[in-house]
């Protein structure tokens, strides 16, 4: 087409509320039915086909019901990726050559697919493989992902709309916005349906083609992500998915001269093994590798004497408690004044106690389980090592059951010592450390946790006191890369709160902004001379 187009300017998906008794509930739970009573072949995608392969099988089980397998899948092998590395290859090409607009139309169907028709089999996948309540489910795999698809399309536009500032005479700068040389190897979590959607699309709608390894215990939602983006047109060999654990995965990928770029998602500890192959193999590479990742988070609040009571109470709750407190955000440690404590903590703990949890296909429940064993297992030894410990009152919770599931309790600790490990280890389960500090110390307290906190993703400072607002602003400036006044750590939405910490939470490049989709574009500048010189000598010769 020759014309400059405009695309749809985005907004963000309405959040459905699935109120008791409503329709929407009854045809989500319906959905959920179905897949419980059909559990699914789970293979990889290489090109166009769907490929079992031969590797080590695994299930997708219900984490709140272990005994219901929802699906089967098998760890992918090398051979597969050598497969997967060529269809990408051999679809690079023709994707990098579509107009921008034709690709954009693939991601922007998706998202109107999700919104319709397929938003309750995804929010249904979500709700049963990761144990997700509805609302949970609802602002991650139906609302996130069709906001990432939606933002993302007007981010790129805007992107390749950038061009030269200034033209001398007789010049003309333009800049070309080119994919990566070789694959993007996108990596992603349990926790996030959008996430995982998000990974391996954004560097897909700048023209890469891409190799997508799921979470294990996310691969059903992953399946029927996969499956809308081939209704949505998306091309075969663009993406291509493998499922399992990616060690085998890894040891193609990471050493194959074609790996352009890593997206990834995921714990610190991942993040690291995997720049660290990537740095050992310098030199293998066609090119230097861009490494994007989001890791781990230790999200703080810290409540100044002035703070709203029930907003404090609110956020604690919700901040720490949803989903099981397994967000990246989570607020999983708080700092709160002896006034406030005093006259917050029966209540909160009260609160806390009366929580429910069970099968999420029960609306009633406010949670469901933890992912899997191992999870359940490393929440379980946090709780026996606070009950063990002097320094440490477990108030709320400290309680766990794997009876039916990966059951663990709302836990609070209160802790005398803000050094303690408790407040810098990441748990990522529903475990919220607590600090009182006295009353006039607001300021040593936020000093403390800037210098003290080795992950920087989320915290939040509570006051109605406008300076201590500002004070905190200040010397927590470099603490999280989401920082909320008055509001939860969690819950950051695409194109309102672009998403991401430094230190060891990440390399900050802001999933759902502009910013992550500059990383998956190698810019080319281009000069045309329109009357190249004729004459080589300059005037200080005379001429
Ligand atoms: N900062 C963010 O935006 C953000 C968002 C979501 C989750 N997280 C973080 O993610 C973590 C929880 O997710 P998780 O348990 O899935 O993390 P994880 O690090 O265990 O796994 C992440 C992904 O890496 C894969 N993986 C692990 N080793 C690999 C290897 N050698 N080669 C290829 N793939 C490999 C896993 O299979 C999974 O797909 C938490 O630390 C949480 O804070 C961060
Ligand atoms: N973006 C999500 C967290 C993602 C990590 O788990 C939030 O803001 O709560």
């Amino acid at each position: 087409m020759n014309a400059i187009t405009n695309v749809p300017t985005p907004v963000n998906e309405p959040v459905h509320t699935y109120a008791a008794g409503s329709p929407e509930l009854a045809a989500v739970l319906r959905e959920a039915d179905a897949q419980r009573a059909t559990p699914l072949d789970l293979p990889a995608l290489i090109g166009a086909e769907w490929d079992a392969g031969t590797g080590v099988p695994f299930e997708v089980r219900e984490p709140h019901r272990t005994s219901s397998v929802l699906g089967t899948s098998r760890h992918a092998t090398e051979e597969q990726t050598e497969r997967a590395v060529a269809a990408a290859a051999a679809a690079a090409d023709g994707w990098a050559a579509l107009p921008y607009d034709e690709r954009a139309a693939v991601f922007l169907r998706a998202a109107d697919l999700l919104s319709g028709r397929w938003r309750d089999t995804l929010n249904a996948a979500t709700m049963l493989g990761q144990s997700k309540t509805v609302a949970q489910a609802e602002i991650d795999a139906a609302c996130e992902l069709a906001d990432f698809w939606r933002f993302n399309v007007a981010f790129g536009r805007e992107i390749i709309a950038g061009q030269p500032a200034a033209n001398s005479p007789l010049t003309w700068n333009r800049l070309e916005y080119r994919p990566l040389e070789g694959f993007v190897y996108a990596i992603t979590p349990f926790n996030f349906t959008a996430i995982a959607g998000n990974l391996p699309t954004a560097p897909a709608l700048m023209g890469n083609t891409v190799l997508w390894k799921p979470s294990p215990t996310q691969q059903l939602a992953a399946h029927h992500t996969m499956r809308l983006l081939q209704e949505a047109g998306l091309p075969p060999g663009v993406i291509n998915m493998l499922p399992g654990d990616g060690r085998l995965v890894s040891d193609v990928a990471l050493r194959h001269r074609a790996l352009a770029g890593i997206h990834f998602t995921g714990s610190t500890a991942t993040f690291r093994h995997l720049w660290a192959e990537v740095a050992g193999g310098l030199g293998r590479y066609a090119a230097y590798p861009r490494i994007v990742g989001e890791t781990g988070g230790k999200g703080f609040v810290l409540a100044h004497p002035s703070a709203d009571l029930v907003a404090l109470r609110t956020a604690l709750i919700r901040g720490a408690f949803e989903y099981q407190g397994q967000k990246c955000s989570a607020a999983s440690r708080a700092y709160l004044p002896r006034s406030l404590w005093s006259a917050i903590r029966d209540d909160l703990c009260s609160a806390v106690e009366s929580l429910t949890m069970g099968d999420v296909t029960d609306p009633s429940h406010f949670m469901g389980a933890v992912i899997d064993e191992r999870a359940y297992r490393k929440h379980a030894a946090a709780i026996d090592a606070a009950h063990a410990d002097d320094a440490c009152t477990v108030l709320a919770g400290g309680t766990y059951d794997d009876a039916d599931g990966w059951f663990v309790r709302p836990t609070i600790v209160e802790i005398d010592t803000p050094e303690h490990a408790m407040f810098d280890t990441e748990y990522f389960g529903p475990i919220l450390a607590v600090h009182v500090y006295e009353d006039d110390e607001f300021e040593a307290m936020a000093t403390h946790i800037a210098d003290t906190s080795t992950y920087a993703l989320t915290g939040a400072v509570f006051a109605t006191d406008r300076v201590a607002l500002h004070r905190g602003t200040v010397l927590l400036r470099n603490a999280a890369g989401n920082f909320y006044l008055n509001d939860k750590p969690t819950g950051a939405v695409v194109g309102q709160q672009p998403f991401g910490g430094a230190r060891a939470s990440g390399t900050n490049d802001k999933a759902g902004a502009p910013d992550n989709l500059r990383r998956w574009t190698s810019v080319r500048a281009i000069k045309e001379n329109l009357d190249p010189p004729r004459e080589h000598r300059h005037p200080h010769q005379g001429l």
